[in-house]
Parts: C-alpha cells; sequence; structure tokens
C-alpha cells in the first residue's frame, strides 16, 4: 500500500510525517527503516498523526524515535504536525495528544509553539567528572526524561564522550535525552542535545529547550514568566515562556516543509 509522507523539521529536529494513517500498520518497525539517513528517507523520528475524531482539530500523534523506540514526547513533533494540520485544513489552534498527554498548538505562519508540561527539577542528580572538569546535571521530566547541566561554554564539550559516560550512571541516566547549557546573556541560553532515540545530538530539541529554561529559573538564571530564547546547532532559537493560565509552558519556534513524497509499505 502506497502512503504519502511529508519531510518537514522543527529548527533542524527533522522527521518524516505520514498523515492520517492510525491503523494496524507497525509504525515502530517503519521508524528506523524510514529514518535512516543513507538508505531511508532520513530523519530523526517517524511521527503519525491521525485526527480522533473526523475532521475535528484534535489529533492523534505518534512519534517513533529513528531507533524504533517510542518517544512520550517529542515537541518538535508536535510543532511539525501543527504546521501540516493548518495547511491542510486552516486551522490554527488545536489540540494534539502524544502518549496519551494532551498538548495545545497555535500555528502563526511558519511559527508554531507547543505547550508542555514539566515536573520538577531534581537538583544535580547526575555528577560525572571527567577530563573537562566536573559536570552536574539536573533531571527534569518534561514528557520525555531529561538531564540538563549548566556549563561554561558548550562549544568546548566533546557532548558524545560525556553522554556515553552519564548512561552508565544507572537508570535516571541510561534513558535519558542530555543536555548541556550556558548563559548566554539575560533571558537567553544556548544548548546542545543529545537525543534519545535518534541516538546523537539534534539540531534542536524543543522539551530539551523547556527542560533547560526550567532549571535555568530554578538556578535564578533566567525568568520563564517572560520570553526566554534558546539558541541550537541549527541557529534558529525556540523560545520558552511559561503558560499565563496553567502550569505548562509554551515552546515556539519555526517549521519547514522540506519535500513531499509516497512510499510503499507493506
Ligand atoms: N526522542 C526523545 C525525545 C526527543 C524530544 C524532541 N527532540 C523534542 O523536540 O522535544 C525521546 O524519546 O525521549
Amino acid at each position: 500500500m502506497r502512503v504519502r509522507f511529508r519531510k518537514v523539521h522543527g529548527a533542524g529536529n527533522d522527521f518524516v510525517l505520514i498523515i492520517g494513517a492510525a491503523d494496524e500498520r507497525d509504525w515502530r518497525a517503519w521508524g528506523p527503516r524510514l529514518c535512516a539517513r543513507c538508505t531511508g528517507v532520513g530523519a530523526d523520528g517517524l511521527v503519525v498523526s491521525s485526527a480522533i475524531r473526523k475532521d475535528s482539530a484534535v489529533l492523534d500523534v505518534l512519534c517513533v524515535n529513528a531507533d524504533g523506540s517510542v518517544a512520550t514526547l517529542c515537541a518538535n513533533a508536535l510543532r511539525c504536525v501543527a504546521w501540516c494540520a493548518s495547511r491542510d485544513h486552516g486551522w490554527t489552534t488545536m489540540r494534539l495528544v502524544m502518549s496519551g498527554v494532551p498538548h495545545d498548538a497555535v500555528v502563526d505562519g511558519t511559527h508554531v509553539r507547543v505547550t508542555v508540561e514539566a515536573g520538577e527539577v531534581y537538583s544535580e542528580r547526575v555528577t560525572e567528572t571527567w577530563p573537562g572538569g566536573t559536570v552536574r546535571f539536573d533531571a527534569v521530566h518534561v514528557g520525555a526524561e531529561h538531564l540538563v547541566a549548566l556549563v561554561d561554554d558548550v562549544d568546548q564539550l566533546d557532548v558524545e564522550s560525556l553522554v556515553n559516560l552519564v548512561r552508565d550512571r544507572g537508570p535516571a541516566a541510561a534513558d535519558a535525552n542530555v543536555s548541556v547549557f550556558q548563559l548566554l546573556g539575560p533571558q537567553e541560553l544556548t544548548i546542545r542535545t543529545y537525543e534519545r532515540g535518534a541516538e546523537g545530538e539534534a539540531l534542536s530539541c524543543a522539551s530539551g529547550a523547556v527542560a533547560a529554561a526550567v532549571a535555568a529559573a530554578r538556578r535564578g538564571l533566567v525568568d520563564v514568566a517572560r520570553q526566554v530564547r534558546v539558541h541550537n546547532r541549527a541557529g534558529t532559537p525556540l523560545t520558552v515562556i511559561e503558560h499565563a493560565e496553567r502550569p505548562s509552558y509554551w515552546v515556539g519556534g519555526p517549521v519547514t516543509h522540506v519535500f513531499d513524497g509516497e512510499l510503499e509499505v507493506a
């Protein structure tokens, strides 16, 4: 059977997006095949979305990581789904459900923001001492597990080697997304994220941006009641701000359509 897909990225975090295909197909098995950089379409994740009720602005979204695991939250995937739904149906606000958790989305041209809920910040949950010094990671659950560490200079770090060490630090670390961030100035951070499931450094990570902003706020470095800009490897910053009415955060930034295609899936 042939299905249509879109290749879309949210500030460099890229996805193969299949719309309206909520059936029994084993998308977990298709994730690694379609996401493979050399032999597939190439992406950080495969995202499958479908309307919960016909023509309603409520969509169920599945995100399968490039390694076949399922992401409990991928905020950039949600942003990309919202952009596509806006283009297809003209909706500018919608509700997206990922792993049973509802998220609101607002589309304004190519700028898309979604809500993400953050749990408590567990300070210095993992400490790693290595030749580059000591790095202390806070643990923050933002729908997916994140470890985030404040460092002096993100560019000086060999992130992959650091993550390999951190991953051996027990259950809190073994299955987490891992980020290092730096304070750039008032209300500005820069971040590098090693993404679980894509098993590599992502050009941007929206839930990682929320985790870093929340951890930085807890340290008194930023005020999340006002917009925090989070710079990334893609060079297209995301913004994070507390939701005015409920205990949640908006994370926003650009979504870019790359191309459309058709796939034969058995
Ligand atoms: N693949 C990760 C989640 C990735 C988060 C994503 N990049 C974002 O934008 O939120 C996982 O399985 O935890």
